[in-house]
């Protein structure tokens, strides 16, 4: 089992002069991670923390025991962010084979993440003319180019169908079974029971840890969602 691939201590960030995240301490270990919350509370920001781009008020983030976006970590993580971050007029290969160029790998590893998000058959497709999922795939396949030890993910299955969302989870759990910790943010609590374990985020605090049926054995809820609005209740009395 992996040790602790995250470790954030008393994590405090303000953004547009109020406090976001407020005295935050959790840990990511090995296999897919959820990070669920509903929109707003937090998640985007933490995971901005856990990448080294946001900037702290206090408290402390470690990747691998590195300082949270120190050079050691720089080959190390895969961060897609909620905006697809590739070029429009460019085709889904020709994207990748710039970003490789960038990143130092060659066609073998284009061909494996193309084919690792499933989009072999638009190849030559401008990523322009694709939908937002499609445009999406092509972001983690950006991610997956290298052999990331911390993949994270935001909100990677917002507006996909069922089955692209089924084959992405597939995805997930076979990147954290080759070896990565994956930590994926949603805000749809169906997403929870796809998760190795989980992590409800609730205005800047996590309210819960652990996997889905101990959140779910602990508030005597049939589902997660019911667990979270059970938790929620409990701390408002
Ligand atoms: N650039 C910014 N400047 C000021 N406040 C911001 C900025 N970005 C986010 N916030 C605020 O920080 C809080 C948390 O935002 P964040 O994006 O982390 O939430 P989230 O849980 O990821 O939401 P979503 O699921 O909608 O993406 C929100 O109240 C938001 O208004």
């Amino acid at each position: 089992m992996m040790k602790n691939a995250v470790e954030v201590r008393g994590l405090t960030v303000v953004r547009g002069g109020r406090p976001v995240l407020e005295g935050l301490d959790l840990t990511v270990g090995g296999g897919v991670t959820g990070l669920l919350g509903p929109s707003g509370c937090g998640k985007s920001t933490l995971l901005r923390a856990l990448v080294g781009v946001q900037r702290l008020q206090a408290g402390e983030v470690t990747v691998f025991g590195h300082p949270a976006g120190s050079r050691p970590l720089r080959d190390r993580l895969g961060y897609v962010t909620q905006a697809a971050s590739v070029y429009d007029d460019l085709s889904v290969a020709e994207n990748l084979t710039f970003f490789a160029r960038v990143l130092g790998v060659g066609r073998v590893e284009v061909d494996r993440a193309v084919e690792a998000v499933d989009l072999s058959g638009h190849r030559d497709q401008p990523v322009g003319r694709m939908s937002g999922g499609q445009r999406s795939r092509v972001s983690l396949a950006v991610a997956l180019l290298t052999t990331p030890d911390l993949l994270v993910l935001d909100e990677p299955t917002v507006g996909l169908d069922p089955v692209l969302r089924r084959d992405l989870w597939a995805l997930f759990h076979r990147l954290a079974d080759a070896g990565a910790a994956v930590l994926v943010s949603s805000h749809v609590m169906d997403e929870a029971e796809r998760c190795d374990r989980l992590l409800l985020m609730r205005e800047g605090r996590i309210i819960a840890d652990g996997s889905p049926d101990e959140i779910r054995e602990r508030t005597g809820s049939a589902d997660i969602e019911t667990a979270f609005l059970a938790i929620v209740g409990k701390d408002a009395a």
